[in-house]
Order: structure tokens, then sequence, then C-alpha cells
């Protein structure tokens, strides 16, 4: 039994009369549905797990199970997501070129979305307040492959004095009291209440006001919570079209009983709230979720990036001396790289010997930048080391420096140990299991691959989100 408090109970009650709020508690005893994303950008998508459940609508989408130990979540292959929370990402409709921002970002599920659909082409900023949780973000955004994301660890207010009418479009999947996700996480059922309610509104009003000033002028805003309570869904909507002039605009899925739609009583009676979208539990799609999609007034205009100063700019990139240079390229060159690296000579940049090709050029004075661009690895003494962000965009397109391992020796990579392996191949190798690449490493003369898997990802391997 979850142990839904009286006044939980009685506020659903009220709001859908007694039979369908039984459904609904009676859905939430149910186990939550798990669900995975395969990822489109790499190379290989042939996952080992079953693919004869689709999520309906969303692209490469299935119901299932997925193991954190697996090749498939360790190469990025995969992303293990509640199927209701697909829909925020998939309904912001990002066209590649575009500029992204996902403002509540971590652990990361809808960014790696938002960023695959940008195909390579245009910027995604992922923003986090939560330190911790920006660094779990910045890992689940490299595993995926996006080497155009530049990852915040900000609060909104001063993203916004940096981004005014920067975004094309901006997605705020807001902190929230959390209704929707009481059966996978029975802790929310206990902090819940009408008075915590009532706080998260507040904060989903500061957060999104911030987001109004960086949206462009017609550009969409797509706001999500995975929560029940009117307070944090309609209402919020009905004050962002009353407060700023926003339009709600349809989501264009065709009728299905799995998903609800918003309800305009529970909003002022604002009829277009029937254009939003409302998962709960008891239609059988996932967990519980609510999605607006918001068209904001006035002609998109061209917005560049504020451009930093002189003396700012030397200092976000500095070239690599000749020589620097061709111990990068000597190592790189060993690769094929894709469309969005052809020309990484002209982009590449040194900062205290990480050599990064920056997703974002403009000012970033004052911002705590987690992560900018592609990290291609580090320079040493007299020597170019390739880091973990770049083998993961090399699994994008097919490699041919590759040594596959097999069962036991990937289990024994992943840990950290040295494989033995039978290759004429010498230097830097990608590594891959079951042709899923998921790291580097490199092969000494005796045909023993030395374990570049990063310290810091061998104790994370079983950490797999369901966000
Ligand atoms: C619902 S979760 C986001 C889940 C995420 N979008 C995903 O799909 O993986 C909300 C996140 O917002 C963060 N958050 C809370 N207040 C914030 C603020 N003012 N600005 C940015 N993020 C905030 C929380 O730490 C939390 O990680």
């Amino acid at each position: 039994m979850l142990g839904l408090s009286a006044e939980f109970k009685t506020k659903f009650v009220d709001l859908l009369g007694p039979a369908e709020a039984e459904n609904l508690f009676k859905a939430m005893e149910a186990d939550s549905k798990k669900a995975f994303r395969v990822n489109s950008l790499k190379a290989s998508q042939n996952v080992a797990y079953s693919t004869s459940q689709p999520v309906p609508y969303i692209p490469s989408a299935y119901y299932g199970n997925i193991n954190g130990q697996d090749p498939e979540w360790v190469s990025g292959t995969v992303y293990s997501q509640d199927p209701a929370a697909m829909f925020p990402a998939f309904v912001t409709k990002v066209h590649p070129g575009e500029k992204v921002l996902d403002l509540c970002a971590a652990p990361g599920g809808k960014s790696t979305a938002l960023g695959q659909a940008l195909d390579g082409q245009g910027l995604l900023v992922a923003n986090e307040i939560n330190g911790g949780r920006a660094a779990i973000l910045r890992e689940n955004l490299e595993r995926w492959g996006l080497a155009n994301a530049l990852i915040l660890n900000e609060d909104s207010q001063r993203l916004a004095q940096h981004f005014p009418s920067f975004f094309d479009r901006i997605l705020v999947d807001a902190p929230c009291s959390g209704e929707g996700m009481f059966r996978k996480d029975p802790d929310a059922i206990a902090y819940w209440s009408q008075a915590y309610v009532l706080k998260c509104a507040q904060r989903q009003k500061e957060i999104l006001a911030e987001a109004v000033k960086m949206l462009t002028p017609g550009g969409i805003l797509v706001y999500s919570t995975c929560t029940f309570s009117p307070e944090e869904d309609e209402e919020i909507v009905a004050w962002l079209v009353e407060n700023y002039g926003f339009e709600i605009l349809p989501a264009d899925l065709p009728d299905t009983e799995k998903i609800s739609l918003g309800r305009p009583e529970w909003g002022g009676g604002l009829a277009d709230l029937a254009k939003t979208l409302r998962f709960w539990p008891q239609d059988g799609l996932g967990e519980g979720q609510f999605v607006a999609i918001l068209k904001k007034p006035g002609e998109k205009a061209a917005v560049k990036a504020k451009k930093p100063k002189k003396r700012e700019k030397g200092r976000l990139c500095q070239r690599p001396t000749p020589t620097e240079r061709s111990l990068i390229k000597e190592i790189i060159s060993q690769f094929n790289l894709p469309q969005n690296l052809q020309d990484w000579e002209k982009r590449v940049c040194v900062s205290n010997g990480h050599v990064f090709i920056p997703a974002y050029t403009g000012d970033l004075t004052g911002l705590k930048v987690i992560s900018n661009g592609l990290e291609l690895g580090l320079l040493k003494k007299k020597r170019f080391e390739p880091g973990h962000h770049l083998a993961e965009v090399l699994g994008t397109i097919a490699q041919t420096r590759v040594i596959d391992l097999d069962q036991p020796a990937y289990q024994k990579y992943l840990h950290g140990e040295t494989v033995k392996v039978v290759s004429n191949l010498k230097g830097f190798v990608l590594v891959s299991s079951r042709g899923l690449i998921f790291s580097f490493g490199k092969l000494t003369g005796q045909q023993v691959l030395k374990n570049f898997y990063p310290k810091g990802l061998r104790q994370f391997v079983k950490g797999v989100t369901n966000d």
C-alpha cells in the first residue's frame, strides 16, 4: 500500500469524482512502466533488448528494462526513461541549427532527446542548478555523443541576464511536487502536502518568468511537470497566457485513449487549455506528466550571441601552438571524423591543457560552465591523450581502429583492468562490446589493451536513470 494521505485523496476525489479518483489511486499501486529510447546518432543501434513493444508516437522508443552494466547503456546507445517523460522533448519539435535551452535539465533524459534532434547543428544549452546533478547531466550528454552542448550550473535569473531573447525553443521541465512519480518514488508521498504544491507553483512562476526573457519573440516554450495538481499545471499555463500573451499550441498527436487533455475548468475556464496534454497512470502509457506547448507573441528576429570582450576572448579560446597542433593531429587523424568535426583545426581551443571545440563562442563571463562543446582530450608533456567524450562522439560514425571485447573482457575493462587482445593495431584505439563503442584504450606491442575508461565512470556503471 502506498499510504496516500487523506488530504491528497480528498483533493483528487473533489477534482476527478469518486470513480475516476479510485482508478488513479489503484493505478498508483501498480508497477511503474519502464521504457528506453535508442540513440539515432550512434553508428550502431544494434541493441540486444526486445523492440516488440514501441512507445506510441516516440521514434525508436520501446517498453522494457535496461541494465546499467550493459554495453547499450555504457556506450550511450540507449537511455532509460519513463514513457510519458519522453513527450516534453518530442513535442518541442527541435530542428537542426536552432538554439535550444533545457533550463531544468538534470539528469538529462530530455536533453539527450533535444540534442539528438539538433543532429549536430545549432546549440543546446543544458542547465541545472544543483551541482551534483549537473555533473551527472554532463556524463549523460557526453555518453549520448553530443558535441554541441553547453552545460551550465546556474540559477535561471543569472542565465537570463546572459541570454536575453536568445533561444528559439526553451523546455522548462520544472521542479514539482512529483505526484506523477508516487509509484516510482514513495519518498515523494511522504513529502507531499497542499502547502508544498503551492510552494512549487510559486517556484515554477519564478523560473518561467526568467525563461520568458530568454525566448526570442515567436519562440516556443514547452512547460512540463510530473505532477497532477492544477495549481502547478493548468493554472501556471493560464498565468503565462494572461501575463505574457502566450498562445497555447496543439501537440498535433492523433487521438488516443492513452493521452488525456488538460482541463479548462482547472485553469480559470481558458478553452485552449484543452490543447495541453495530461498523462495519467490509469491511462496506461507511463507515469504522470503534464505538457503544454506555448508560442511567445511577436515575430522572430535573428539574435546574435553576446560577443566576448577581446581580453575574455583570448582567455576562453587559446589556439594550440604548431607543436601542440601536430600532437593532436597525429592522434585525431587516425579516426574517421563526423561531419561537424571535419573543420576541428579551425575551431580548436586549449585551456589549462584541455583541448576542446567550443559549442558556444559568446561571452560566458561569470557563469558556472560545466563543459562547453566537445573535449577532444588532454595535452600532457609532449603528447596528446584523447578524452572519453571524443570516444563517445566518434561512436556516431563507423570506425576501423576498434577492438571489440567479449563479455568477460568487457566486464574487466569496465572495472578498470587491462585486458589481453589479439590485434595488429598499436597505439590509441576505440573499444567496443557487441559493436557498441564506449571508450578509448591503448594497445602496447605486447597486445595488452591499457585501460582508458574514466575512473569516475567505473563507479557509475550502475547509475541508470529513469527520468
Ligand atoms: C523534473 S527535474 C528535471 C528532469 C530532467 N528534465 C530530465 O528529463 O532528466 C527538475 C530539475 O530542475 C532542477 N531545478 C530546480 N530549480 C531550478 C532552477 N531554478 N533552475 C534550474 N534548475 C532547477 C532540479 O534540481 C531538478 O534537477
